[in-house]
Order: C-alpha cells, then structure tokens, then sequence
C-alpha cells in the first residue's frame, strides 16, 4: 500500500497535461516554476504565522498546503518525489549535530 505522500506525487505528476480549468496543479504548473516557487513561499509563511501564534489546529491545516505546494514546486524543475525519499534516506542516522561538524 502506497503512503499518502507518494500518492499525491503521482497525482500531481500526472496532473501535468491536465486541464488548468478544471485542475488547480495544473493551474499552477502552466504558470511555470518561478510561480510554484513564490506560491510554496507565500503557504510556508501562513504556516510561520500559526507556528509563532501557538495555533496547532490551523497550523496542521496550513502544513498540508506547504507539503503540496512543495510538491507542486519540485514537480515545476522536474525533480521526483522519491529523489528527495532518497535524499532523507541517506540522511537516515546521521545526527545533523555530527553532520555539521563533519561540514568543518
Ligand atoms: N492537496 C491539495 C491541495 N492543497 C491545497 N490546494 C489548493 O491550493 C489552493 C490554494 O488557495 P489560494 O487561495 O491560496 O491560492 P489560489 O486560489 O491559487 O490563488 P492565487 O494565489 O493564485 O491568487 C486552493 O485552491 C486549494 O484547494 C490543493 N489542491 C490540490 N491538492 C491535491 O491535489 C490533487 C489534485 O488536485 P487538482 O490538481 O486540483 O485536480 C487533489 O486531489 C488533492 O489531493
């Protein structure tokens, strides 16, 4: 069974060729990436505000936007949601403490 995450990947890949009229990832795809791009920014920043408010339900409700606007943006330059599976999976184990150590 495939996660949620994956799933709305392969929708909003195969939403490419799709109607912009009927399709709001289509819509944001046909206005190119820089667009996807500003798009993603303006839905992290609504999600900064009910972070820094304490508002939790708003917050998991504004998070879901970032996660597919992120998707739409990735999709916009071509890169595969699993690319970026793959990236987290090498990360895997490794504390971000001794990883910017490492960086030193
Ligand atoms: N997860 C989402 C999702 N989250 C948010 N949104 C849409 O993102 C839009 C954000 O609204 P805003 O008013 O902020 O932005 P806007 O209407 O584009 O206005 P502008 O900023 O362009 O002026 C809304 O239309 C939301 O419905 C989403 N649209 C689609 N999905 C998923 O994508 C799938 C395919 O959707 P379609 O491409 O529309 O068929 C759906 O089945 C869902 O699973």
């Amino acid at each position: 069974m495939t996660d949620v995450l994956t799933r709305l990947s392969e929708t909003i890949a195969a939403r490419a060729d799709a109607d912009p009229d009927s399709s709001h990832t289509a819509r944001m795809l046909s206005r190119g990436p820089e667009k996807c791009a500003e798009k993603f920014g303006e839905e992290a920043i609504e999600a900064i505000i009910e972070a820094a408010k304490g508002n939790t339900d708003k917050l998991t409700y504004e998070a879901a936007d970032v996660v597919y606007h992120l998707m739409v943006m990735l999709t916009a330059r071509g890169i595969a949601w699993a690319d970026v599976l793959t990236e987290l999976e090498r990360r895997e184990g490794t504390s971000g403490i001794a990883e910017k150590a490492s960086r030193t």
